[in-house]
């Protein structure tokens, strides 16, 4: 047994790992970065990249079979599978290894191989190899799929995220468990490449959705598109003849019983806190068993320990991953003297066509009466019909009184960009007034944000000019 000894340890190689790792060593400490499985993050290797990639092809295939809208005859649609997933799996893999790269050229003697656990809060057992006292330590050990009870007997049939971006080929069928991001974006990238699929929701919620509206919408767009089973209970399933047997309850109570190759399990994840020994450090644990942390340092309590990334099960999103860890790797560093780092406004993005997006407060963090709402369909925007994209819809959120600008939510076309032009103004605390103030280009989609915001604006001021004009608070006038 070795016993090694580091200012700051950190458990965990991925975005957040590695982010708290270079923001330790800016300090000049003396770092060690732990990791138990393969280098190059969930992101790069089974997330956000392999996912888009997929999407990509996708939408490289459902622009062939819409061409004809527009009067292109492109011919039959033929598929490759192979083709399909030989460039997912190599574009892939080019991420990775920059990834990698960079790991790489870590000294080698920062760099332990092996799974952390804590034997005390200054002190971890890897593997049965190595003791590492280090009085700070980031915890950033990223999350894994949560597998409902009813699938775990399906040995190779049952796959999640990581086993799709292993495939050689594109399977016949696929069940998708699941109507989160996940399930959205992967379930309709396998329906537009040739894939039998269902996608099953035991509610009817997609994509973590607040707003009724957009959610209604959401579940016409996809629903005319996909094979949606929402409001749908898994009663099990069992393997017969090398096929998945599931067994399902709709929401009028009657039982199916349906085949598919595969049941893709995209029912969220948990954070990898198993076997970690968080009772070792003395910290004080919430009813998951995670630490309690402060969202601005990233300090867990108020000793040498720190968390980031998905593993604290805020924010689970690559971005903010990478944020946590800058946040967590400094306060390491100065810890006793640990300062609040910068979080920026909530940004989400679902890469589903039509696009998901939320900004800021959603519908659901709005504190009730105290907001108006104004919207745009994008079934009559210019732009999005010229594009024969005209689905969706967008609801932005402003504060009554100081008519800031608080959040939205939608579905549309080009969600990403018009989410990150709200997230910006939302940042910046600008008023519904200053947006409007700003240049909108014709024809564009962002037209659709001036209507939504325009709609804003005169619910908000009608609110005010009905109080002034009210003749029960002023007789008489
Ligand atoms: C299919 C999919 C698509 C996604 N798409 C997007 C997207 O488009 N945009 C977006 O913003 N986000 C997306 N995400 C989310 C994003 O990938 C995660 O938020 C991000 O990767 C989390 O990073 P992390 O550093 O917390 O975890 P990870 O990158 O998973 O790193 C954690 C590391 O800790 C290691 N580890 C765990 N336990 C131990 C231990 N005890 N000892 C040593 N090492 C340990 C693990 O092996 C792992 O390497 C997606 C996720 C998935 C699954
Ligand atoms: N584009 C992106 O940014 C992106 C893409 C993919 C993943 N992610 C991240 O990954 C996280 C995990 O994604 P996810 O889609 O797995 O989680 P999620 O929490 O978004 O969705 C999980 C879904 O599974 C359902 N579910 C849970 N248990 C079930 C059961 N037993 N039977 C039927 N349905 C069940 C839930 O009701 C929910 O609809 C997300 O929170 C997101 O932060 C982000």
């Amino acid at each position: 047994m070795k016993t090694l000894e580091f200012d700051v340890a950190v458990i965990g190689a991925g975005s957040a790992g590695l982010s708290a790792y270079r923001a330790a060593k800016a300090h000049g400490k003396n770092v060690v970065l732990i990791e138990s499985g393969p280098y190059g993050t969930t992101c790069a290797r089974v997330g956000c990249m392999p996912s888009k990639l997929l999407i990509a092809a996708a939408e490289a295939a459902h622009a062939v079979a819409e061409a004809a809208g527009f009067g292109v005859q492109a011919g039959a649609l033929r598929i490759d599978g192979k083709a399909v997933m030989q460039r997912v799996k190599s574009e892939r893999d080019r991420f990775v290894g920059f990834v990698v790269k960079g790991v790489e050229h870590i000294d080698a003697a920062e760099r332990l191989r092996g799974h952390a656990r804590f034997i005390a809060a200054d002190c971890l057992q890897i593997d049965d190899h190595t003791q590492v006292k280090a009085e700070r330590i980031v915890i950033a050990t990223g999350s894994s799929p949560q597998i409902p009870k009813e699938l775990r007997d399906l040995g190779k049939h049952l796959i999640v995220n990581d086993d799709v971006f292993a495939w050689d080929d594109l399977p016949e069928s696929v069940a998708v468990i699941g109507v989160g991001i996940i399930g959205l974006e992967l379930g309709q990238a396998l329906h537009r490449l040739g894939v039998r699929v269902a996608i099953f929701g035991r509610g009817g919620r997609l994509a973590q959705l607040s707003d009724e509206a957009i959610n209604q919408t959401a579940v016409d767009c996809f629903g005319a598109e996909l094979d949606l089973r929402l409001n749908t209970t898994l009663v099990g399933a069992k393997l017969v003849d090398k096929q998945v047997e599931l067994h399902t309850r709709s929401g009028d109570g009657n039982e199916h019983t349906e085949h598919f190759q595969y049941v893709l399990a995209a029912t969220g994840r948990t954070p990898n806190i198993a076997g970690l020994g968080l009772d070792a450090t003395g910290l004080q644990l919430n009813e998951h068993g995670l630490p309690l942390f402060d969202p601005l340092t990233m300090q867990c309590g108020h000793g040498g320990i720190f968390i980031a990334g998905d593993v604290d099960n805020d924010r689970p999103l690559l971005h903010e991953a990478t944020d946590e860890g800058r946040i967590a790797g400094d306060n390491a560093a100065r810890f006793p003297h640990v300062v609040q780092g910068l979080r920026r406004v909530g940004l989400g993005i679902a890469f589903t066509d039509p696009q998901i997006a939320t900004v800021g407060q959603t519908y659901r963090t709005l504190k009730k009466d105290h907001f108006q709402t104004g919207e745009v369909s994008f079934a009559d925007q210019g732009r999005s019909r010229v594009m024969r994209q005209n689905r969706g819809l967008l609801r932005v959120y402003g504060e009554r009184g100081s008519h800031r600008f608080l959040g939205a939510e939608m579905i549309g076309p080009r969600a990403e960009h018009l989410a990150h032009l709200l997230a910006w103004a939302c940042q910046n605390q600008m008023t519904v007034d200053q947006m409007l103030d700003m240049p909108f280009y014709h024809p564009v989609i962002e037209e659709g944000v001036r209507t939504a915001l325009r709609d804003l604006k005169e619910n908000l001021v009608k609110q005010v000019s009905e109080i002034e004009h009210c003749t029960d608070c002023t007789p008489g006038v």
